[in-house]
């Protein structure tokens, strides 16, 4: 996938306040922005995640960095994954969450709880 270069910027300085802000202008010009309620949002992500999950339906296991796919599956693969996250990016904005600043916090409760349950365990 290499369309994102249209957007004149490179990866490692696309923000996810910027995905939102992409996302809100789009909604924003088509009229959509009156749809993207909570709820829909949730089902549309849901809905979503159900596309991501029939990739890897029936296949087997299938192998980290996944060396047997073709390039066809492997971006089909890179457009439900990002349906997903932009969808999830939508549903934290109209949720009034901060997901990043919620995610990494996550991730330092996370740490904190399995340190914990490690020093409950010994
Ligand atoms: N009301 C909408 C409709 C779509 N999208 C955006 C979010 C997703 O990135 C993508 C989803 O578009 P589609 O519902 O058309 O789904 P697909 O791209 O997966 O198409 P298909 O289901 O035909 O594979 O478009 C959006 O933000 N708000």
């Amino acid at each position: 996938m290499e369309n994102y270069r249209e957007c004149g910027k490179k990866v490692k300085d696309v923000s996810l306040q910027e995905l939102r802000d992409r996302l809100a202008e789009f909604a924003r010009v088509r009229g959509w922005d009156q749809y993207h309620s909570p709820r829909n949002l949730l089902l549309a992500l849901v809905g979503e995640v159900g596309e991501l999950s029939e990739i890897f339906q029936w296949k087997g296991e299938v192998e980290k960095g996944l060396p047997n796919w073709s390039r066809d599956d492997k971006e089909h693969l890179e457009e439900e994954l990002s349906d997903v996250l932009l969808y999830l990016v939508q549903l934290a904005h109209v949720c009034g969450s901060l997901i990043l600043a919620a995610a990494l916090t996550k991730i330092f409760k996370n740490a904190k709880q399995n340190t914990l349950s490690l020093t409950l365990l010994t």
